[in-house]
């Protein structure tokens, strides 16, 4: 197979230089464009960023105005990847895939753990798939926080979820985290493996298929999503939705998945369709990443002894973990 880059946000393509105004322009004009795009509350999510509160309000609609001072105000944001804890089914050495399993009590102490290698890192906004194990990790990690902020998830399925779910008070909007979930985020659909044990169909079918199947880059399983289908999905959402955010400063978190984690982490360090074959992601480990001048810096896992050189690279995070140590004196 030939190594290619698949150009899934080609009007977003990072230039390797400093952000141009032309870049810039675009970027704007992207988020404009994915504003206007957005029909009702669904614009929260998006212009949650724009308003200097913390959690988007489903009722209120912060102006243009809003989103262009906030643009100019930043211009360096993190982004921490988590892999959900291991969940009851990776436990069982099941394929999973789109199935709803919760976490053992292993994936809830990993995710625990995993809040604790970040705890020092700004959070915003956190996007999670839709489903439970990548939720559970994001709000056990959010437990250990020095921030201290109450993550929310915000409900939009219908105007009634939108009314009920207000806020009415700005202090307490101010001690939130805004959680969009999306289905875009989640593990790639496994198709008919689902739920088949990995062991006994490497058996079945052996070990090759077995192996393309599961890390091929275009190859589906049977009836399943390859994971050039995920990163379509995946790698949009992320282009569209949390782009922008990290474009206004905000520092975002997001749990997900092995599947759709790998393709996003493709799209940030350039990876080719082979590179990405090799990509493992461990359960519940944390990767932080700094959006600076329109590019991705992979900053690695903050954890254990790299956890100083990681506060070293940047004098913003820096600057804030020296805040958390102030207040909590
Ligand atoms: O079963 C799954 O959904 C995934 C992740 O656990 O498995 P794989 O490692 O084969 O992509």
């Amino acid at each position: 197979m030939i190594a290619s880059r698949p150009s899934f946000c080609p009007d977003l393509r990072r230039s390797s230089v400093r952000l141009s105004s032309e870049v810039f322009k675009v970027k704007i004009g992207r988020l404009e464009r994915s504003l206007c795009r957005s029909s009702g509350n669904k614009l929260s999510a998006v212009i949650a960023s724009a308003s200097q509160t913390s959690v988007s309000d489903p009722i209120s609609t912060p102006s243009r105005n809003d989103l262009s001072d906030s643009l100019k105000k930043s211009n360096e944001a993190s982004l921490i990847l988590i892999r959900h804890g291991e969940s009851l089914w990776n436990e069982k050495n099941l394929f999973t895939g789109s199935v709803d399993v919760p976490l053992t009590k292993k994936g809830v102490e990993e995710a625990i753990q995993a809040g604790k290698r970040i705890s020092n890192i700004p959070v915003d906004m956190i996007y999670t798939s839709s489903l439970i194990r990548a939720q559970m990790t994001a709000m056990l990690a959010m437990t250990e926080h020095r921030q201290q902020k109450v993550p929310i998830i915000l409900h939009d399925e219908n105007e009634r979820a939108r009314t009920w779910g207000r806020i009415f008070s700005e202090e307490t909007k101010k001690q939130s985290i805004p959680v969009v979930t999306a289905w875009q985020l989640n593990e790639r659909m496994y198709g008919e493996l689902q739920g088949l044990n990995k062991q006994e169909t490497v058996e079945r079918y052996g070990k090759e298929q077995v192996h393309e199947w599961r890390r091929s880059y275009d190859i589906p399983p049977p009836n399943g999503e390859s994971l050039a289908m995920c990163a379509q999905r995946a790698v949009t959402y992320f282009c569209d939705e949390i782009e922008p955010q990290l474009f206004i400063g905000k520092n975002v978190m997001i749990a997900a998945h092995g599947n759709s984690l790998r393709s996003i982490i493709m799209y940030l360090d350039k990876l080719t369709t082979q590179e990405v074959i090799s990509l493992e992601l461990s359960t519940g480990v944390p990767l932080l990443y700094i959006f600076k001048e329109g590019r991705f810096v992979r900053r690695g896992s903050p954890v254990g002894p790299t956890e100083a050189g990681v506060y070293a690279y940047t004098g913003k995070l820096a600057q804030y973990r020296q805040k958390l140590d102030e207040m909590s004196h």
